[in-house]
């Protein structure tokens, strides 16, 4: 079966995400897709989901509440995404809570249970262009949501500058700058209501369903909007690269025989610098053969040992990654090594 497409919505509270769920949700149809919704809210109260649901009567749905899922319910990710594949939707997607990491939500989905499913389609980061610029010295005292909130713009595949109608003109150039400074590389546009053309989303998407898809339809063709620079589809550059996100997985599957040393792993993770957002995996080490669990985070590896007996592999998550360079240098390590 083909991998699920997985749409990331992220953003500061109140900038914008729901109106433009609300807004995909209604044009998903257009696009012959068969969306499911993964909502989190920090909440008990489930104000949003409601709105969906009315908005959505028929709406594959799952509700994490009560708190981020990038952290306390990270665990709930991957039953509430297995109960929506099952239901086979098109697309799935992921409305984070506003002070929620990205990165953290790509991870999760390459656990083992989730890896064979889905595949990451597009990080979209709402920014409310009223009050962007002002974070960084509301929160300067809370320097992890500072970290999150900045997380959020340079790992975005589309940055939509929302609420532009609270703003002039002078303003939008400053917050283009700044935001630039972060992110050079996603498409920046400037919105009100999270209004744009879907077919930057959803176009190269392809519905399950038996009829061949339909030519998108421009439907927001008079809408003033513009494109700060032009949007370029990354094109995969390997079997692995499947992703039209710049966040990029890479799964490297090893032999049940293959042995390796933990110096090399961490030579080899420590190569590709900050392009390197994260890593994982299971590996056998040293001729004992004994399975230990990878984590790679922040330039920091840690090695715990596991009890997992599945087929070792690695993971590797990163902005821009040359996917085939760092294969085929795995390869080449792995070759050396096991001959010297
Ligand atoms: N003036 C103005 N208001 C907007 C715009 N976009 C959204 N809003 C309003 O801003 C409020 C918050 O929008 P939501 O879409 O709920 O924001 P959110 O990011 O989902 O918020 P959280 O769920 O708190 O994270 C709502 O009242 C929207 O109607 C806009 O472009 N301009």
């Amino acid at each position: 079966m083909s991998k699920v497409p997985v749409i990331i919505l992220s953003g500061f509270l109140g900038s914008g995400k729901t109106t433009l769920l609300l807004r995909m949700l209604r044009e998903a149809a257009d696009f012959r897709l068969k969306p499911a919704v993964l909502m989190n809210e920090l909440g008990k109260q489930d104000v949003d989901g409601h709105l969906l649901q009315d908005a959505s009567p028929d709406l594959l749905l799952t509700k994490l509440l009560d708190g981020c899922i990038c952290c306390s319910k990270k665990s709930d990710i991957q039953d509430s995404l297995k109960q929506l594949i099952k239901r086979k939707p098109d697309v799935i997607l992921i409305e984070l809570t506003g002070v929620a990491n990205p990165e953290e939500i790509v991870d999760a989905l390459t656990e083992p249970a989730l890896l064979p499913h889905v595949k990451l389609h597009k990080v979209i980061t709402v920014l409310d262009a009223e009050n962007v610029l002002a974070y960084n010295s509301i929160f300067a005292s809370d320097r992890e949501l500072v970290h999150t909130l900045r997380r959020q713009i340079e790992v975005a595949d589309l940055l939509l500058l929302n609420k532009i109608d609270l703003i002039s003109d002078k303003q939008l150039k400053s917050i283009e700058k700044t935001v630039r400074k972060f992110n050079h590389q996603a498409l920046l546009l400037p919105t009100t209501f999270s209004q744009l053309d879907l077919d930057i989303i959803f176009g190269s998407l392809q519905s399950r369903q038996s009829q061949p898809p339909a030519a998108a339809p421009n439907l927001n063709k008079g809408l003033h909007m513009r494109a700060i620079k032009a949007f370029k589809e990354p094109r995969p550059a390997s079997k692995h690269a499947t992703s039209f996100s710049r966040v990029q997985t890479l799964t490297i599957q090893i032999e049940h025989e293959v042995v390796v040393t933990q110096s090399l792993v961490e030579h080899y993770l420590g190569k590709w610098g900050k392009s390197l957002l994260r890593a994982k995996g299971y590996l056998r080490i040293g001729s004992k053969r004994e399975a230990y669990l990878l984590q790679f985070a922040g330039k920091r590896t840690n090695w715990l040992p596991t009890a997992y007996q599945e087929a070792p592999y690695l993971v590797l998550i990163g902005l821009d990654l040359d996917v085939q360079l760092i294969e085929d240098d795995w390869n080449k390590r792995l070759i050396d090594s096991q001959t010297n």
